[in-house]
């Protein structure tokens, strides 16, 4: 794949109203690719740094459309330099042919929707990147390749696979997920729908938004209490004298549900039961993460089923 294979990056988010009536500071500052973090009781600081390090806490105004953007000669990142410098990179490469995968992670109210899915006027990078897609996919004026947009979406709630294009309450069990020798893993029976333009991929996404499981807890308002996985499959029929060739790709765009501590979530009952799914499967996501980068890395040789079971 050009580039670098794996991309880190984080973003600091405004204080919520919680947040500003209980009084609290910021800890954080970010520079280039650094993001600093000082502890307030005796000032140490402690510097990481990432691929990306963005400032989106203060230094914007809301224009018109309802944007946010940027104060004369701030540093503060909006949603189309995020876009610009992770989601590009996705779509300049599955048009390569290369699949691709973005997760957002972090705690509770982090931003992890807002920078992937967006709020209002201020679109994410899923929807930005849907519209650069279609932008492009018009574009193409060669009759000899035929452009393919298919889309779907899902969520996985208390570890249970659920199509979010379907309106009706899912099947006890939820969906099953199977790997097939030639193509790989995928889920049975979820649905992936051909679109010919930005609209119909909008409308699905707000289809799926709505049929997604959201609470309020103490910690945010609109809370996501499941991961959600976009797949864009995208393939190029080229025509060739004897038939035709196939590039496909898939680009996987991931909103996981954020880490939570009961306590601080307020959580009982359906939310407490939520809440321990999502930690458990968050850190079987970090335990599946490191075997790839031990596998990668030549530090471990075999792969170990009971990982791949969430
Ligand atoms: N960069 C940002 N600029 C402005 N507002 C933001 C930004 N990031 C997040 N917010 C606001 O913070 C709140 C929480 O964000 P969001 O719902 O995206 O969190 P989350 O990490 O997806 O949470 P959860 O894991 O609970 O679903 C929202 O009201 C959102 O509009």
């Amino acid at each position: 794949m050009p580039g670098d294979s794996v991309k880190v990056a984080v973003r600091v988010r405004p204080f919520n109203q919680r947040e500003k009536n209980a009084g609290s500071k910021c800890i954080i500052s970010m520079s280039g690719q650094t993001t600093t973090i000082k502890n307030p009781e005796n000032n140490e600081t402690k510097a990481f740094s990432f691929d990306h390090s963005y400032w989106s806490h203060t230094d914007f105004d809301e224009n018109e459309l309802g944007l946010n953007i940027a104060k004369a000669g701030s540093n503060y990142s909006d949603q189309r330099q995020v876009y610009n410098d992770l989601g590009k990179g996705v779509l300049d490469n599955a048009w390569q042919g290369y699949n691709a995968a973005l997760f957002a992670y972090g705690q509770t109210g982090s931003g992890k929707s807002y920078s992937m899915i967006g709020y209002g006027s201020n679109k994410g990078i899923v929807p930005i990147l849907c519209e650069e897609l279609f932008k492009a996919v018009e574009q193409n004026d060669d009759k000899s390749k035929q452009l393919q947009v298919s889309f779907s979406m899902l969520e996985i709630y208390n570890e249970q696979v659920r199509d979010l294009l379907v309106k009706a309450k899912p099947q006890q069990g939820g969906l099953k997920i199977r790997q097939n020798p030639q193509s790989g893993f995928y889920v049975e029976g979820l649905r992936l729908v051909p679109v010919r333009n930005y609209k119909e991929i909008e409308n699905l996404m707000e289809q799926g938004t709505v049929n997604r499981t959201t609470a309020s807890t103490n910690m945010n308002a609109t809370s996501s209490r499941s991961h959600m996985v976009i797949t864009i499959r995208f393939a190029q029929v080229f025509q060739t004298d004897g038939g035709s060739n196939t590039r496909s790709s898939d680009i996987n765009l991931v909103d996981l549900a954020g880490s939570e501590r009961a306590d601080s979530t307020g959580a009982t009952g359906d939310r407490l039961k939520e809440g321990s799914a999502i930690n458990q499967s968050l850190s079987t996501l970090g335990n599946v993460i490191s075997a790839l980068a031990d596998l990668a890395m030549g530090r471990r040789k075999h792969w170990f089923h009971t990982e791949i079971q969430c």
